[in-house]
């Protein structure tokens, strides 16, 4: 797992040693010139005679990058320091002019920052120290001018965070430098992993400088292994009903499709039984493709709820939404006949038109941008499809406090909410943005909760962990479906048991 905490963790991390004496900028500062040095030569093979940047901003950011930019000017690169503002890090300038570095200072010949943009473009590798976890709002000044003249072309090293992000919401609130790397100091922050800014972030490198960070950390990542760990895995003991039966209501005469990708990643993903509950035209349609699903009601250890079901009553959905409805009471322990107590539900597309006020965090609500608007929507607060794209964190934050239930937000980086805790997934190639692919994410999700789905009852936060694991899964098995290439949701689907299979032998490998 890669855990993220806040910039007030990371500073209050950061005192006790600073008051100690510790030298943590020279420490995070040799880490970046190494990884740096690392970077050249598997770029152009030789470190000397290469070009280095080193974009330097007033605080302790930029002193990181000029000491780094120290080191490389020792081990035979041309480095040039570009400095942004007019007070810069003391100690750091010294140490690259002793070294043999150049000096531009932007700040004193603000007519220069094209010309100097252009020099830096053809630079090997620029190193963004502009700012990091001190940013206050979107980049401004020099800095901001500078970067929005480099636009796309070198090579580019974050220093600790590219400089401009929401380094603690993830927010792009003006110009940023797009990073090939981010080094990061002693721990990764928020803003690396969740969206949009992750997507600037590049590879991302975390650097031991010796921080003990002790409280729970902001977001999380779940890692392959982390889900390997958790699967339930079925023994001698086990049948159907211990697996885990998947309740699905899903699709409609006009949307049959939700329901066969629905039903197929449910099956795929190993779940003990399939129960598909709608109309006869569509429950054909489902097993003409997956002869395993049953159609008789029965116990249910976790439903999914709306994947192909249009989100208003009327003749056109072909009573989904009053089996919904019933498929919700029955997991909030309401129909004794359906689930034995309460039972986890994941409620998708046309189901998230009906969810009460307050849910139980059991009920994992699994809405793109445009269908969380719509739910904050309905409760009342005044947000557009824009706004949520902008700020998923905060959007989704807002829903689950006004729901109650956990929340999956959809997208290139997939944001759960629960009580308490906040993962963001980014492991689905950008080929995975195709019709159907939700649905078949409701079926895995559906299957995992159901395997375990009294745990997830009975602990808050399990829900998010395991929504967090079955965007892994989905993401993964969109990779083995076509590496690469095109990916169409059935094959998504059929792609799961190997991933399983894959995922439980690199189980203490
Ligand atoms: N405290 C420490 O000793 C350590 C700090 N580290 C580095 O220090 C950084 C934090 O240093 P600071 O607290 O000095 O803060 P930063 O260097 O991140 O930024 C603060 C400076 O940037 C300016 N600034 C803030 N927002 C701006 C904006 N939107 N546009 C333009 N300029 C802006 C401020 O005027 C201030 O001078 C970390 O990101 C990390 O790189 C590391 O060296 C590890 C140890
Ligand atoms: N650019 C992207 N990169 C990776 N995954 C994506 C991207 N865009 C969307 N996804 C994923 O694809 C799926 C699309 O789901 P959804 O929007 O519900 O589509 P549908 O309703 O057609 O099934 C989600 O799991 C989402 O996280
Ligand atoms: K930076």
């Amino acid at each position: 797992m890669i855990s993220a905490w806040s910039v007030a963790d990371v500073r209050a991390a950061e005192e006790p040693l600073l008051a100690a004496g510790v030298p943590l900028m020279d420490r995070a500062a040799f880490a970046l010139a190494t990884q740096v040095l690392a970077d050249l030569r598997a770029r152009r093979r030789s470190v000397r005679g290469s070009r280095v940047s080193v974009l330097a901003g007033a605080g302790n950011n930029g002193g990181d990058a000029l000491f780094a930019g120290a080191v490389l000017a020792r081990r035979g690169v041309a480095v040039r320091a570009v400095l942004t503002s007019d007070r810069v890090h003391d100690g750091g300038l010294a140490a690259l002019r002793a070294a043999g570095g150049r000096v531009v200072d932007l700040a004193a010949a603000p007519e220069r920052v094209r010309d100097v943009a252009a020099e830096v473009s053809r630079d090997d590798v620029v190193l963004d120290g502009l700012v990091g976890i001190g940013a206050s709002g979107a980049l401004r000044g020099r800095a901001a001018e500078l970067v929005t003249a480099l636009g796309e072309g070198p090579w580019v090293v974050a220093v600790d965070t590219p400089s401009g992000i929401g380094v603690d919401d993830g927010t792009v609130p003006g110009p940023v430098l797009a990073a090939d790397r981010t080094v990061t100091f002693g721990a990764a922050k928020p803003g690396l992993l969740l969206p949009p800014a992750a997507h600037l972030v590049g590879d991302l490198t975390v650097v031991d400088i010796g921080l003990t960070l002790t409280g729970p950390p902001a977001v999380r990542r779940l890692e392959p292994s982390d889900v390997a760990g958790t699967w339930p895995v079925p023994g001698a003991e086990d049948h159907k009903y211990t697996r885990g039966v998947v309740g699905l209501v899903a699709g409609t005469a006009t949307f049959p499709g939700a329901a066969v990708l629905a039903a197929s990643a449910a099956v795929r993903t190993g779940a003990g039984m399939v129960r598909y509950r709608g109309p006869d035209a569509v429950a054909r349609t489902v097993l003409a493709a997956r002869p395993e699903v049953v159609t008789a009601p029965g116990r249910v250890q976790s439903w999914v709820i709306g994947p192909g079901v249009p989100p208003t009553a009327d003749d056109a959905d072909d009573g989904q939404l009053d089996r919904g409805r019933a498929g919700l009471a029955a997991a909030r322990g309401e129909l004794a006949g359906l689930s034995r107590g309460p039972v986890p539900a994941v409620v998708d597309a046309g189901g998230l038109s009906f969810v009460a006020e307050s849910c139980p965090p059991w009920f994992v609500l699994t809405p793109h941008a445009g269908e969380l608007r719509t739910v904050l929507r309905r409760h009342g607060e005044d947000v557009h499809r824009a706004d949520v794209e902008a700020a998923p964190l905060t959007w989704a934050r807002r829903a689950h406090e006004l729901t109650g239930a956990t929340i999956l937000l959809k997208g290139a980086v997939t944001v759960v909410v629960g009580d308490g805790v906040t993962y963001a997934q980014a492991d689905a190639p950008a080929w995975l943005s195709t019709a159907g692919a939700g649905d078949v994410l409701a079926g895995i999700l559906g299957t995992m909760l159901a395997g375990r789905s009294a745990e997830v009852v009975e602990d808050p936060a399990l829900a998010a962990e395991v929504a967090a694991g079955a965007a892994v899964v989905h993401g993964l098995a969109a990779e083995r479906a076509d590496p690469g290439g095109p990916v169409a949701a059935l094959d998504v689907a059929e792609a799961v048991p190997g991933t399983v299979a894959e995922l439980l032998a690199s189980r203490g490998a």
